[in-house]
């Protein structure tokens, strides 16, 4: 097993020029991510979260801050097979079949695939889909490509896991069993996980904290942590303490302060 690493973002700044008109899409953005947390990022349409992933994956560079994997620079972590990503899109490559999907960054960081047979099978064990080996993306459902992608995100056994609006796409009774399942395979790859949602519930189902964002700029307003004990079962769902801790969310989302 991979040895945990921490995720620290420090006062980000990040400046986008639209049109010769300057356009601040972050402003002094920090948050810290223990080792092995789970961490969602919340906040309206255009309020940075997907330029935050960006950056602490190293595909765009802040104006001023930065971010750190481990204490180290994300290019290195991704160099080593320490992270994984995993987008709304799953992106599968359609001529590859179910398990030379999940296999994929195994080839781009040159590690031959036979060694990883037995993790490759037991990803496809872990994300339900026993039997689809050889199925191509285009005999799948959404909900079955999502998963392809959630296994290839672990198939370098990640320390940190970057997940943007993976089941953004998906109906709301597949996106909670989504949910669950994410649960299961978190709880299982103890991988430090930062999840961008759009989704209120999805985020305290899931996150030990909740960063809301705020835009224009875009900013942190405030840190929401969620008490519940895991495993969380379905039932949480219906929880009246559940849905206390949405509607104070959705407070922050909308401007009053978290307490
Ligand atoms: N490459 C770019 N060039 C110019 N502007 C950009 C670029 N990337 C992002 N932006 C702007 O920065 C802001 C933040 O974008 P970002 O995609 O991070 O938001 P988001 O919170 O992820 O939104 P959504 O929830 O809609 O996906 C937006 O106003 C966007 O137009």
């Amino acid at each position: 097993m991979r040895p945990a690493r921490d995720v620290v973002v420090r006062d980000l700044d990040k400046t986008f020029r639209l049109r010769g008109q300057a356009f601040t899409a972050l402003d002094k953005v920090s948050l810290a991510c223990p080792a092995g947390s789970f961490t969602a990022l919340i906040g309206p349409s255009g309020c940075g979260k997907s330029t935050i992933l960006r950056l602490a994956l190293g595909l765009d560079r802040p104006d001023r801050g930065s971010v750190t994997i481990g204490g180290a620079p994300p290019a290195e972590a991704i160099r080593r097979g320490e992270t994984g990503i995993a987008f709304q899109d799953p992106a599968l490559l359609p001529w590859r079949s179910v398990e030379a999907n999940i296999a994929l960054p195994l080839d781009v960081l040159g590690q031959p695939r036979r060694k990883a047979a037995g993790r490759i099978a037991n990803l496809i064990g872990l994300v339900g889909l026993g039997g689809f080996e050889r199925a191509l993306p285009g005999e799948l459902s959404g909900g079955m490509r999502q998963r392809v992608a959630i296994a290839r995100a672990l198939v370098t056994d990640p320390a940190v896991l970057f997940l943007d609006e993976p089941f953004g796409a998906l109906d709301q009774i597949l996106r909670r069993q989504m949910n669950i399942e994410l649960q299961r395979i978190w709880l299982e790859s103890h991988a430090t996980t930062l999840l961008v949602t759009h989704g209120i519930d999805e985020a305290v189902f899931l996150a030990d904290r909740i960063a809301v964002m705020h835009s224009r700029p875009g900013r942190i307003a405030g840190i929401v942590e969620v008490p519940f004990a895991r495993p969380r079962l379905p039932s949480l769902f219906t929880d009246p303490a559940f849905h206390r801790l949405t509607d104070q969310v959705a407070e922050a989302l909308h401007g009053t302060p978290v307490e």
